[in-house]
C-alpha cells in the first residue's frame, strides 16, 4: 500500500449557501487523481484547503503524514505547486520572466532549463506583463511555472480552461512526462471528460459538497456497460449491479450494469456469453453515479 500524500479527516468548510463536507479522503502517492463534479460542488474549495489558501472550519488535514493546522511549513510548501482557478493578484504586474525569478527565489528545486523549455514549447511571450496576456497564455505560464520545481504534489484547478487544443495536448504530454520522471502525485479538478480519460488513475466524485467516493478510472470504464444477451427479465433479475433493462425482442434483452466483469463471470459459468457490449461514456457514468448508482470497488 502506497503512503498517503494528503488525508482529510472529517473536514468541513461552511460557505455562504452550502457546507462542504464532512470529507474523508486519502490520496495515494504516485497517482493522478481527478476531482469531478458539477459547478459549485466544492472542487476548488477542496484544492484550496490542500494548499491552505482556505482553512477548514472543522476536521484535520495531513500532508505527507503530518498535520499543520496553523501554517504549512515552507519545506512542505516547496514540495507542492498549485495552478489555481483565479490567478494570483501579486504577480499581475510582473512579466513571465519576473514572476519566474520571484518563484525561483523560494523554490530551491526550481529547474530554470525545464521552465525555459516549457515556455518555448507553449510559445508564451516572456516579456509581457501577466495581466496583459491572453487567458490561455497566462494559463500556460502557470502550468510551466508549476511544473518547473518538479513538485512531489501538483494541484491543478481546471488546468485546461482557456487552452487551445494544441496546448491542451502539450499539457497532457508534459504531465505524463512528469509522472514518468519523478514520483509525483497530481490532483486536478476538471470538467473535461477526455482529460479524465487520458490522465486519471482515480476519479473522485463530489456533489453538493459531499464526496460520493473515489474509484479507479479503469474499473469504472470496464465495469459500467450496456450489455445484450439472449434471455428475458428473469435472467437479468439475478445479475449484480443492474441499473436498467429493456426487452429488445422475443429472444434478446439489454441492460446497463455497474458490475460487468462479475456479470461476465456469472454468465460464463452458466454457459452464456454476451451478444454485444458497449462501454458507457464517462459522462454517462458520472451522471448515473450522481443519481445514486454506486460503482463496485469504491473507496469511501
Ligand atoms: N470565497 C467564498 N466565499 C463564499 N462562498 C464561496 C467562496 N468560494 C466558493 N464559495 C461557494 O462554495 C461552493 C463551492 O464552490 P467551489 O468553487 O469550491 O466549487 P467548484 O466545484 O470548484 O465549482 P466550479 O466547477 O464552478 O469551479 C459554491 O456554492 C460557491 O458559491
Amino acid at each position: 500500500m502506497e503512503p498517503h500524500v494528503i488525508e482529510f479527516r472529517n473536514v468541513m468548510k461552511r460557505r455562504r449557501t452550502k457546507t462542504i463536507g464532512p470529507i474523508q479522503l486519502s490520496i495515494p502517492q504516485g497517482y493522478i487523481v481527478a476531482l469531478v463534479g458539477p459547478n459549485g460542488s466544492g472542487k476548488s474549495t477542496l484544492l484550496n484547503m490542500m494548499i491552505q489558501t482556505v482553512f477548514p472550519d472543522e476536521g484535520e488535514v495531513t500532508w505527507f503524514g503530518e498535520s499543520h493546522s496553523k501554517e504549512l511549513p515552507i519545506e512542505v510548501r516547496k514540495q507542492m505547486a498549485f495552478v489555481p482557478e483565479q490567478l494570483s493578484v501579486e504577480e499581475q504586474h510582473m512579466t513571465a520572466d519576473q514572476a519566474a525569478t520571484f518563484r525561483a527565489s523560494w523554490y530551491d528545486n526550481w529547474d530554470g532549463y525545464f521552465f525555459d523549455e516549457l515556455m518555448s514549447r507553449f510559445d508564451v511571450p516572456r516579456g509581457v506583463k501577466l495581466r496583459k496576456m491572453s487567458k490561455g497564455e497566462r494559463r500556460k505560464f502557470e502550468i510551466a511555472a508549476a511544473l518547473a520545481p518538479r513538485p512531489k504534489l501538483l494541484l491543478l484547478d481546471e488546468p485546461s480552461s482557456g487552452l487551445d487544443p494544441f496546448a491542451w495536448k502539450q499539457m497532457i504530454d508534459q504531465l505524463h512526462k512528469l509522472m514518468k520522471s519523478i514520483d509525483t502525485t497530481i490532483i486536478l479538478s476538471t470538467h473535461v471528460v477526455d482529460e479524465i480519460r487520458r490522465l486519471a488513475d482515480y476519479v473522485i466524485l463530489i456533489h453538493h459538497g459531499k464526496l460520493l467516493g473515489m474509484v479507479e478510472k479503469d474499473s469504472l470504464l470496464d465495469n459500467w456497460k450496456e450489455c445484450w444477451i439472449q434471455g428475458d427479465a428473469s435472467i437479468v433479475r439475478e445479475l449484480p449491479g443492474i441499473i436498467s433493462s429493456r426487452q429488445e425482442n422475443a429472444t434478446t434483452i439489454s441492460f446497463v450494469t455497474t458490475e460487468c466483469l462479475e456479470v461476465e463471470n456469472i454468465l460464463r459459468s452458466a454457459g452464456m456469453t454476451f451478444i454485444q457490449t458497449r462501454s458507457l461514456e464517462l459522462d454517462e457514468v458520472l451522471r448515473l453515479w450522481i443519481d445514486g448508482h454506486q460503482p463496485a470497488g469504491m473507496q469511501k
